[in-house]
């Protein structure tokens, strides 16, 4: 039995249509993360999981039971949001005992199980502390031991790093790691951004955009095999480059002429011999370099260092612009000059539709 089940679940606000008939399935013990742009829909999809809006349209399931009518009390499940929203007056210790006492838990249980949880997040010695006492990463660990604490089938994660700095955010990927190890029964629907995030934590990563979800499946296929464009696009930051078909393999993959040069192209679903195609090609998976090298002509036209390397914007002749990530910039001609522009073998072919 599923976790969590949404059957066709739509959100209107007004006119603007937040959520437009969400199916979506989360198994026992999984990790979904929903990726997406801003305003596709994820926290519109979390919040009527948990219960904090009413959808228009559609039926929702936890474990296997309609849940669609009970108030978000009722429902069970565990949620922490971007910012922490601990209660300031309280202490660590009564912050993360709230809903065991809302459900009337006795003194004992409530000792146990508020200990339990602080240790599970690395958290036990900062009982006593009150919220302003901690850092931003703490009551972030705080707030998740409080949505744990009540032993949640599933917890909902609403963008819980976004407020941290980008270190702090790599230490919390790695508890939160840790913390879905220790809970293999405990259902994780993680709202996101970020494609990091999605790809480092989840099981299966939902794609969403404009209010729909546009792909979803397992992280590393969707990564490696992108089903649409956009999902290239958005995870992974491929650049979708124009190709021609010239020879389908059968476990070889494909042949594909790319301007002037022949690559070979993994293939997804069904792809013909003389076909336009789009190939997704990830920045790292460009070479550039003097254009007497050869390759596809190009103009560099921006270059963005990034400490561990350098982003290079380019205009190729005839195909658009594209992006690459070059280790170092030794050899590179000028800013603004030409440049001969290689694309490695074994980038998918994209199917069509679904475009940016
Ligand atoms: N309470 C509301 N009233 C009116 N419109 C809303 C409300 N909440 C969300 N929306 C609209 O619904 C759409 C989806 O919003 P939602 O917050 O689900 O997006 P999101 O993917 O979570 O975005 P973000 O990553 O920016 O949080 C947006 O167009 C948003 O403006």
């Amino acid at each position: 039995m599923s976790a969590v089940r949404l059957e066709q679940v739509s959100v209107h606000f007004g006119r603007t249509v937040a959520l437009a008939g969400l199916d979506l399935e989360v198994a026992v013990g999984e990790t979904l993360a929903l990726l997406g742009p801003s305003g596709s829909g994820k926290s519109t999809a979390l919040k009527a999981i948990a219960g904090f809006l009413r959808p228009s349209g559609g039926r929702v399931f936890l474990g296997g039971e309609d849940v669609t009518d009970l108030p978000p009390h009722r429902r069970g499940l565990g949620v922490v949001v971007q910012s922490y929203a601990l209660f300031p007056h309280m202490r660590v210790f009564d912050n993360v005992a709230f809903g065991l006492r809302a459900r009337r838990a006795g003194r004992k249980e409530i000792e146990r199980r508020v200990t339990e949880v602080l240790e599970l997040v690395g958290m036990a010695g900062f009982r006593d502390r009150y919220p302003r006492e901690l850092s931003g990463g703490q009551q972030q660990r705080i707030a998740i031991a409080r949505a744990l604490a009540i032993r949640p089938p599933v917890l909902l994660l609403d963008e819980p790093l976004s407020a941290l700095d980008a270190a702090l955010r790599e230490d919390m990927i790695a508890e939160l790691l840790r913390l879905r190890a220790e809970l293999p029964d405990t259902a994780i629907i993680h709202v996101t951004h970020d494609q990091g995030e999605a790809l480092a934590l989840a099981d299966r990563i939902a794609v969403m955009r404009d209010a729909k979800l546009v792909d979803i499946g397992p992280a590393r296929e969707l990564y490696q095999r992108p089903p649409s464009a956009f999902t290239a696009s958005f995870l992974g930051s491929a650049n979708l480059l124009p190709v021609r078909v010239l020879d389908i393999g059968a476990d070889t993959g494909a042949q594909v002429r790319l301007g002037s040069l022949t690559l070979r192209a993994e293939t997804t679903g069904t792809m013909l011999a003389g076909q336009e195609a789009t190939l997704g090609v990830r920045p790292h998976r460009l070479t550039v370099h003097a254009e007497a090298a050869g390759g596809l002509p190009a103009r560099l036209v921006g270059v963005q260092w990034r400490g561990n390397g350098f982003r290079l914007d380019l205009e190729l002749d005839g195909l658009g612009p594209a992006r690459a990530e070059v280790s170092t910039m030794d050899g590179l001609p000028a800013l603004g000059e030409r440049v001969g522009v290689t694309v490695a073998d074994g980038c998918p072919l994209v199917p069509a539709g679904g475009a940016r």
